[in-house]
């Protein structure tokens, strides 16, 4: 095939502008879709379909990208110093420290990232386009300009695209213009000069469709988008969660002590006339040594692997901060179709305004769900299963989709020349238009006594647990073309037909489980009190209170905070509604989840701390979602909460072992330096600490982490870790004191002495505590990972065994004699024997962390 070069479109007219032909052949294809092999020269060319073309940066950039970072720049200034000054094994060894922990950060990372993408992947958003032509579902990523794409309702539009054809397409363009009601949108050609939002005969990506089918020729993909520009020209940052929020002020209060510490040491220095250099580079190992630097690896590891774990238990993550979220999570907000019913609906009862059994209302009832184009509800599926019904003669004039504001849909059909609207819908909203009601073919006034009658079996439906819809209609004139939502009015109600929608078995357990482990469950549904009520009794969900749409209405922000934290159940609510109930418990401090799979649930899965959403979902609730469920079952959904806990336990492990011993120590090592005559540590022996400690918390994501600690939703609380940080940071400066205490009067050590024997003391110390800390049992009682225990015990071994090496002298050390050893060891029993009581003493204390 020829084509010209493609990428000179910008200088020509919209794509929306002038005929389709000539657009067919600026984009040389025909209306049949690309042959597959043309399709994948384009995607060569083009690159791929994604709004922003951020292709992944080259390894070796994102390698040199992890240099510009304060504490390895100060690393570096440090070794270069050394190096200048002819202390070239420091020199040497610091520069081998930095380029072992970006190495390491950097592969961890990069190794995290893949196989979340991986897993990402696997649930990308798919799209049909006719390619050699034939019906083809592909990755929407791989969407080229020529392509034939077909859309239809609840698909979400993967690229810019001119429509070929259309029946009663109604878009959702809140994206493109922050309208949110359905726009109408037909084949045509739109006069020059029209801009992307008002053009009526194109699809735009990233907006959906609600109701109808098209077929769509794509003329821009990817950052040539209408989004892809404005996404381009915003470069919006993402939002960051309550999890990415803490960890950041946490870094922060890190930062300040270390400040503080280092200009202590500093202006210690200068005062006591101790030499610049050497100062300094025992000031920046301190810095170093209090630095979390591994926390970046620590959490990308913990996230990669809950998120491995949480796939082989049929929860795909799409963001990965997620995993931690879901931990987090305590308010479970829920739909009710699907997730705590079978959504295997079934046609109960079709009956007249006297409650008899009426073919009529399932005939109208049917020939509304037969001809209407939006996206078919389990209720449409289940009118149509009832029974095979004879559409007998009657065809589709035209439609007013349905929403979920209005809660109803209208058909406009015809019959030899007598057109009839149809309308089917929510019975509160249905009735309020009807003015008359039909019974045995005779039309009556539904007046106040008769639509009070109505509405009382309406009611009593709803308390035996229908789910009802009110069926309506009325004669139109037979030239009628176009229905609008002014037409329906004045409606002749024909009756209900009522459904039954069984609760979820699974459900029962499940929702009992996430309740106990301290999730609040609370259920956001469109459908009425009545019937939703109902499905909780049976599912033994304890309902305190009840809000309805129309009550939500009427409150503001921070009425509706306080509301929404006592309620249950709420009922009849619009989508807009729904968020803004998620919005109002997020504002209160909750850590909230939404679970829906409908494009009215889309706004909520935006809006929630945690989206969650099922695989087999509409592609604006999947698109929207941070977590999809391969099974649309809360047994899974409570599996994922537990990931979630236990990758965020080891986290915590970590931050506490940072800001106890490890603080503790750094604590020691500033307040020595005053004391001493000599430096407590050199800076490259406390560089080489670093690095063990470092290496010996290499397993800490890997580690295994006590079911009791996955009872309760887990926070970053850092008013407990400073406590943390406190208690057993003394504790741990207490016994380098009694340490230094030991060396200078009993051993009467100089220099190099006392530097092997705090050295020995201060990494053992700090290693072995992991096994306290890690578990709030008795250590012997909880069981760590095998790696754990191996970096852990290595890492202690070589500080111990180094000193009496040849290598040793290199580092400054000199072998101790027998009975320091000793010396040590009680030491180091005490202090873990200590750091253990401390520990319960202070867990039954403080219960959160
Ligand atoms: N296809 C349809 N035709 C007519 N009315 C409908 C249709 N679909 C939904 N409705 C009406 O709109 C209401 C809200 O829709 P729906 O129940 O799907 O909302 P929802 O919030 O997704 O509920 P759920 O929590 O059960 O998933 C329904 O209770 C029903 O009255
Ligand atoms: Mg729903």
């Amino acid at each position: 095939m020829k084509h010209r070069n493609l990428t000179e479109h910008r200088e020509e007219p919209p794509a929306w502008c002038g005929t389709r032909e000539a657009l067919l052949s600026r984009l040389a294809c025909s209306s049949e879709g690309l042959p597959g092999a043309e399709a994948t020269e384009r995607l060569a060319r083009y690159g791929p379909n994604t709004p922003e073309q951020r292709a992944r940066r080259p390894a070796w950039m994102e390698f040199l990208r992890r240099f510009a970072n304060p504490l390895v720049l100060v690393l570096l200034v440090a070794s270069g110093v050394s190096f200048l000054t002819h202390e070239l094994t420091s020199s040497a060894i610091i520069a081998g420290i930095v380029l072992m922990s970006v190495t390491l950060d950097f592969v961890q990372e990069r190794r995290a990232d893949s196989a979340a993408e991986r897993l990402r992947s696997s649930v990308a958003l798919k799209a049909t386009v006719l390619r050699d032509g034939a019906e083809r579902e592909v990755p929407a990523r791989e969407l080229v300009p020529g392509d034939v794409v077909l859309l239809s309702a609840g698909s979400l539009v993967p690229a810019d695209a001119r429509l070929l054809e259309a029946r009663d397409l109604f878009v959702n363009q809140t994206l493109l213009t922050g309208e949110p009601y359905p726009v109408e949108k037909q084949p045509g050609e739109a006069p020059a000069g029209t801009e992307p939002s008002e053009a009526r005969n194109a699809v735009f990506m990233g907006t959906s469709i609600i109701s109808g089918t098209a077929r769509a020729l794509v003329f821009a993909t990817g950052a040539r988008t209408t989004v892809g520009d404005i996404a381009h020209a915003l470069a919006e940052p993402v939002p960051s969660t309550t999890f990415e929020r803490d960890t950041r002020h946490f870094g922060l209060m890190l930062m300040r002590l270390t400040v503080l510490l280092v200009l202590f040491v500093l202006l210690v220095a200068v005062q006591a006339h101790r030499p610049l250099l050497e100062s300094f580079l025992f000031a920046v190992a301190l810095a170093v040594g209090l630095t979390p630097e591994l926390l970046p690896m620590v959490l990308s590891v913990t996230l990669s692997r809950g998120a491995m774990r949480m796939a082989a238990r049929q929860v795909i993550v799409k963001r990965l901060s997620a995993v931690h979220d879901l931990g987090s999570m305590d308010v479970l907000c829920t739909d009710k179709t699907g997730t705590l019913t079978e959504a295997r609906i079934r046609l109960e009862r079709h009956e007249d305004a006297a409650g008899r059994e009426s073919e009529q209302v399932l005939r109208w009832a049917w020939l509304n769900s037969h001809f209407e184009s939006g996206l078919r509800s389990p209720m449409d599926e289940a009118i149509l299963a009832h029974t095979e019904v004879e559409a007998g003669g009657w065809k589709k004039v035209d439609e007013v989709p349905f929403d979920f504001e209005r809660r109803r849909v209208s058909v406009l059909l015809e019959n030899e020349g007598r057109r009839v609207l149809v309308v089917k819908g929510a019975p509160e909203d249905v009735l309020a238009c009807c003015t008359r009601y039909e019974l045995d073919g005779v039309p009556h006034a539904l007046d106040a006594e008769a639509r009070k009658r109505v509405l009382a079996r309406f009611e009593a439906l709803g308390a035996e647990g229908f789910r009802v819809l009110a069926v309506a209609w009325r004669e139109e004139s037979p030239d009628m073309q176009v229905a609008h939502l002014g037409d329906e009015t004045e409606l002749v109600f024909a009756g209900f037909a009522s459904f039954l929608d069984p609760p979820k078995e699974s459900a029962r357990p499940a929702l009992q489980a996430l309740i106990r482990s301290g999730v609040k469950v609370k259920v956001v549904t469109g459908d009425n009190e009545r019937v939703a009520l109902h499905v909780c009794r049976q599912l033994g969900l304890e309902v305190e209170g009840v809000l309805t749409g129309a009550e939500v209405g009427t409150l503001d922000d921070p009425a509706l905070q306080i509301r929404a934290a006592r309620t249950t159940l709420f009922a009849r609510v619009s989508p807009g509604q729904k968020s803004r109930v998620i919005r109002a418990l997020r504002r209160r401090g909750h850590v909230v989840g939404y679970l829906g799979d409908g494009i009215n649930d889309a706004p909520s899965l935006h809006a929630a701390d945690v989206g969650i959403s099922v695989d087999s979902a509409v592609d604006v609730a999947r698109e929207a979602a941070d977590l999809l469920l391969l099974r649309h079952d809360l047994a899974v959904l409570y599996d994922g909460v537990l990931e979630g806990r236990r990758s965020f336990g080891n986290v915590m492990k970590y931050i506490r072992m940072g800001t106890s011993s490890n603080f503790g120590n750094m604590l020691s090592m500033a307040g020595a330096s005053v004391l001493l005559p000599f430096l407590p540590m050199r800076p490259i022996q406390i560089l080489l600490n670093n690095l063990l400690y470092d290496v010996s918390e290499l397993a800490i994501p890997l580690d295994e982490v006590d079911p009791e600690q996955l009872e309760r939703p887990t926070r970053w609380d850092l008013r407990f870790v400073r406590l943390f940080m406190a208690v057993l940071g003394t504790l741990s400066s207490l016994f380098d004191a009694a340490t230094f205490g030991v060396l200078l009067l009993f051993f009467h050590a100089e220099a190099a002495l006392f530097q092997t024997g705090w050295f020995m003391e201060s990494l053992t110390t700090q290693v072995l505590v992991i096994f306290i800390i890690r578990t709030r049992r008795n250590p012997l009682r909880s069981r760590p990972s095998r790696w754990l225990v191996a970096s852990s015990l290595g890492a202690a071994l070589v500080a111990n065994v180094l000193p009496f090496t040849p290598l040793g002298a290199w580092f400054g050390f000199e072998p101790p004699p027998p009975a320091l050893l000793g010396a040590l060891a009680v030491l180091v029993v005490g202090y873990l024997l200590s750091a253990e009581l401390l520990k319960r003493w202070f867990f039954r204390r403080y219960a959160a962390g």
